[in-house]
């Protein structure tokens, strides 16, 4: 523990100390410090006295909530930071959350539970492919494991936007083109097997857009054709830079230099298809739903007031996929209607020039950051990876980059979908995120960022000024952790905001908040049922946690609360 000169004065917690400092009241209100005694364990043996409930095990982690009876005495937390936790205590655990999107390769139980277990804190299901039936499975194991391992893995489903995509290879997982060679992009409906060097198109005005000349780039411009020919439904097309067709990969289309989208911008940003999959997730109980091609605020309020009319008694956060030349017109308003974003790399790059993709990564991480959203930088960040078990360096610098940009979480998409080597892959993005995050802290290199106001109401103010200084105590004074009790999980969205020293242990009453909160940069959720009483709270907690050795006597803590609106700073009993 740090150097803090906290003299040991009673061995037991006097009550009138922990009382909560309530800003109901004027401006002038001071925030007085508490520095409590430090109670070491040998002074002080019994200090799980002071606790009356046992704890007890819940495995509160499903749809719906646990038993009450359990749920009152127990503490949640996911299985795989308690381990760290115990192993390398506070200040090792990783603050940037990972994403796996989930495919044929990490679908079965066992590879599901590799992952967990490996630091996925957020599982993805792209709704370009597979069935409902398919997806339903996925989605049913994360949670069985849940509910058996003690996980706390959330669910992100990503619709697919009605985008030009191919169709799905008649079978084949993939299809070499070589240089030169002519391929048939057509609207036909072909019946299996396809004819050879042809592929489907799923926008039946296709061949009438596109132009003889028009540069032809799939999934981002992986793989580049130019048109040389129509005929009727079929479009032939010569490959100008060769590579690897995947099913279902995206098509867009480019003429003198520019990208074609009269085409797209009439599309609507939800399809017919899209609304039918929110309807299962929303009936599967998936924990966020991420929009691809968002182009305006308008869409994302839309399907917010769609899901708020249908799930009375959970949320589930909109993610504005970041993806579209639309989307950076109206960065700002879309990333304020959100509930997050994702840089969306892969259509990205193939929607504005590849080398401004870096400066739109920092301006949406950036504009997260301010705005309070949480953001996931996402797409190729270890892309060799999917048939190779060791990234290239460039690979890991790109991670660190949105490591040190302290973006919220990172993305993996074929490397954990379809890849060879899933678990590597996430084992690597773990890595690199604990050492850069290690480095940037020891050497605080961590340049102040200026934090715009956020808040739209005074109370709402008053929670971000006690957010601001506690994060700012914690790094100064060194505290070993930040508790937060909150109901809705805003107060410890804007703690992990500030990004201070020591991690976050959010403590919520709601298993649906806790799950949501994983995505969020160095938060520690915990399903914890509370009272508006922070001394019996705290008390709680403290015992609890001992008793699963995640907290030791002398620990140094700064507890907020968002009830009371209160800011605490004691060491642990
Ligand atoms: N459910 C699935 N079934 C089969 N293959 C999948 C599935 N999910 C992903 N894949 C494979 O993994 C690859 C990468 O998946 P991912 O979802 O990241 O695609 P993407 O093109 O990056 O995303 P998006 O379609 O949202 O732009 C896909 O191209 C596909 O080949
Ligand atoms: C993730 C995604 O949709 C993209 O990178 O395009
Ligand atoms: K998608
Ligand atoms: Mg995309």
């Amino acid at each position: 523990m740090a150097a803090h000169s906290i003299r040991f004065l009673t061995p037991t917690l006097p009550s009138h100390s922990l009382s909560p400092i309530s800003v109901a009241a004027p401006p002038t209100l001071r925030y007085p410090l508490l520095r409590l005694p430090r109670l070491s364990a040998s002074a002080h043996p019994h200090s799980s006295d002071l606790v009356p409930a046992p704890s007890v095990l819940s495995s509160d982690n499903g749809i719906s909530g646990g038993s009450v009876a359990a749920a009152a005495s127990s503490i949640d937390v996911d299985a795989v930071t308690e381990a760290e936790l115990k192993e390398n205590g506070f200040r090792s655990t990783r603050r940037t959350k990972l994403v796996c999107t989930i495919g044929p390769a990490t679908c079965g139980a066992e590879q599901l539970e590799a992952l967990a277990v490996g630091g996925m804190n957020v599982a993805r299901i792209n709704m370009c492919h597979g069935t409902h039936d398919w997806h339903r499975q996925v989605i049913r194991q994360v949670r069985r494991l849940n509910e058996e391992k003690g996980f706390a893995v959330a669910v992100m489903m990503d619709t697919e936007g009605s985008e030009i995509h191919m169709g799905d290879l008649g079978g084949f997982t993939s299809a070499k083109t070589e240089d030169g060679e002519v391929w048939t992009f057509s609207v036909r409906g072909f019946k299996a097997p396809l004819p050879e060097r042809t592929v489907n198109v799923n926008y039946e005005g296709f061949a009438e857009d596109v132009k003889v000349g028009d540069e032809l780039l799939v999934d981002g411009g992986m793989v580049r054709f130019e048109v040389i020919e129509k005929i009727g439904p079929d479009v032939r097309c010569k490959c100008t830079d060769p590579g690897l067709l995947l099913p279902r990969a995206n098509l867009t289309f480019w003429r003198e230099g520019s990208l074609v989208r009269e085409r797209n911008a009439m599309l609507p940003t939800i399809s017919s298809k899209d609304w039918l999959d929110i309807d299962f997730g929303i009936a599967e109980g998936v924990d966020f739903i991420a929009v691809s091609f968002v182009k305006s605020a308008e869409v994302i309020n839309h399907l917010k007031s769609y899901i708020a009319a249908r799930c009375r008694d959970r949320e589930i956060s909109v993610i504005a996929k970041i993806e579209s030349v639309d989307s950076l017109k109206n960065l700002e308003e879309i990333v304020c209607a959100s509930d997050g974003a994702m840089v969306a790399r892969g259509d990205l790059g193939a929607q504005i020039p590849l080398e401004q993709v870096p400066s739109v990564q920092h301006r949406v991480v950036k504009i997260c950051r301010q705005l309070n959203r949480p953001v996931i930088v996402a797409s190729q960040l270890l892309e060799s990876m999917i048939e190779y078990p060791t990234p290239t360096r460039a690979e890991v610098a790109d991670v660190s980059e949105a490591v040190r940009q302290r973006a919220d979480a990172l993305m993996l998409s074929g490397e954990s979908a379809m890849g060879q080597f899933p678990e590597k892959a996430l084992s690597v993005l773990r890595s690199v995120s604990l050492r850069i995050e290690r480095w940037w802290r020891e050497e605080k290199r961590y340049e102040a960022t200026e934090l715009n106001d956020v808040a739209s109401s005074f109370s709402d103010k008053i929670s971000e000024e006690i957010c601001n200084s506690a994060a700012k105590m914690a790094n100064n004074l060194e505290v070993d952790a930040l508790f937060v009790y909150t109901k809705t999980g805003h107060m410890a969205s804007l703690l992990s905001r500030c990004r201070p020293d020591c991690p976050i242990f959010a403590f919520t009453t709601s298993t649906s908040v806790r799950r949501r909160l994983n995505l969020q940069w160095g938060l520690i959720p915990f399903r914890l049922s509370f009272s508006d009483d922070m001394e019996s709270n705290l008390n709680r907690t403290f015992s609890l946690l001992k008793q699963r050795g995640m907290i030791r006597s002398g620990d140094l803590v700064i507890a907020l609360s968002d009830m009371l609106q209160s800011i605490q700073v004691m060491n642990v009993p």
